[in-house]
């Protein structure tokens, strides 16, 4: 028996999504099916359902258009729990689709430079190393620059992802300038002709403007090489924090100019419903979600998937 097949992929990291999603879906569900019960549908009701996905981080907009469309057509009616769950699911999955977008490498840009974003412990490393190993299965030459100088866990951390995925490493001593080691890491990228250069980051809270100055200064070190990199910048959002996700995405946006987002930490008590907020307010695209700490454990992000383990439907 082959157990690597897609459909039991999928089905592994979806059980990790819904498993890890329960806090907003059972709390969205149960909390849903309690307010439904033998009561007709009024405007009370609505204001309750709407409360219940406001708590569940959707975000006023979305909230309050969902409402809307439980409303609509149901007003002095019995409705089901699972009614409101489909009229959830369907609007969560309008918001998201049109950022569902996959990462996509300009073959034409030589590397193709990916940098890493996001405050501390997001999961930049990680997601990194699993970036890696997806990009070097598909046949490409990929290079990790171990750019968070500011941790030596950090740069060894990078250093074991570079083994286990069998890309090359550049990296300096701790505490050593980040700027300079990606400008190193980016000529080295080039004389190697790798095809992608994943440069990690320091993790710094989105408030220390020290420190975004700095990151500023990595995005400018690598344009005096590249003049059209980075080709992305992707930001590592943990979707455990919640309303935070909201500001990082600004500072970093404002700072580094993020072109797509990855959330991570899905299979633990996440919070995901701040992602349709984000998408709602931001509509930066979304690449991939991080469901684990293996190597594996990184999926790309599809929008009816999402919705559905938002609502508490099973797929
Ligand atoms: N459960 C789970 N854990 C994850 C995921 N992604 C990362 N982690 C864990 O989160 C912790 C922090 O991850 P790192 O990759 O070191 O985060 P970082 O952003 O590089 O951290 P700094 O170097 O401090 O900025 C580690 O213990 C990872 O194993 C995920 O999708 N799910």
């Amino acid at each position: 028996m082959n157990d690597t097949t897609p459909e039991k992929t999928k089905l592994s990291w979806w059980r990790r999504l819904s498993g890890g999603l329960k806090r907003t879906s059972s709390s969205l569900g149960s909390a849903v099916a309690d307010l439904v019960t033998k009561r007709k549908l009024d405007r009370a009701m609505l204001e309750d359902i709407e409360d219940v996905l406001l708590r569940a981080d959707l975000g006023t907009e979305v909230a309050g258009r969902i409402a809307a469309a439980v409303g609509h057509g149901r007003y002095d009616k019995t409705i089901s729990a699972d009614d409101v769950k489909t009229v959830v699911a369907t609007e969560v999955e309008k918001v998201l689709s049109p950022v569902a977008k996959p990462l996509v490498i300009d073959e034409t840009q030589k590397p193709f430079v990916i940098l890493v974003v996001g405050v501390n412990g997001s999961g930049k490393t990680t997601t990194i190393g699993k970036l890696a190993a997806k990009l070097s299965a598909e046949g490409r030459k990929v290079m990790l620059a171990a750019g968070d100088t500011f941790r030596a866990a950090a740069i060894e951390q990078l250093k074991i992802w570079g083994e286990r995925t069998g890309s090359p490493v550049i990296s300096g001593a701790q505490g050593s300038d980040s700027a300079s080691l990606a400008f190193n890491a980016l000529t080295a990228a080039r004389e190697g002709k790798l095809d992608v250069l994943l440069v990690d980051t320091a993790g710094r809270l989105q408030n220390k403007a020290e420190l975004m100055k700095e990151l500023e200064k990595v995005v400018r070190v690598i344009r005096k090489v590249d003049a059209s990199a980075p080709h992305a910048v992707l930001l590592v959002l943990d979707a455990t924090v919640g309303q935070n996700a909201l500001s990082q995405v600004e500072a970093f946006h404002r700072t580094a100019g993020v072109t797509g987002l990855v959330m991570t930490k899905l299979d633990g008590t996440a919070r995901g419903g701040i992602l349709v907020a984000l998408a709602e307010k931001h509509k930066l695209p979304v690449h991939f979600i991080g469901v684990g700490e293996g190597i594996d454990d990184l999926a790309p992000f599809t929008a009816r998937d999402f919705a559905q383990a938002i609502a508490g439907i099973e797929s």
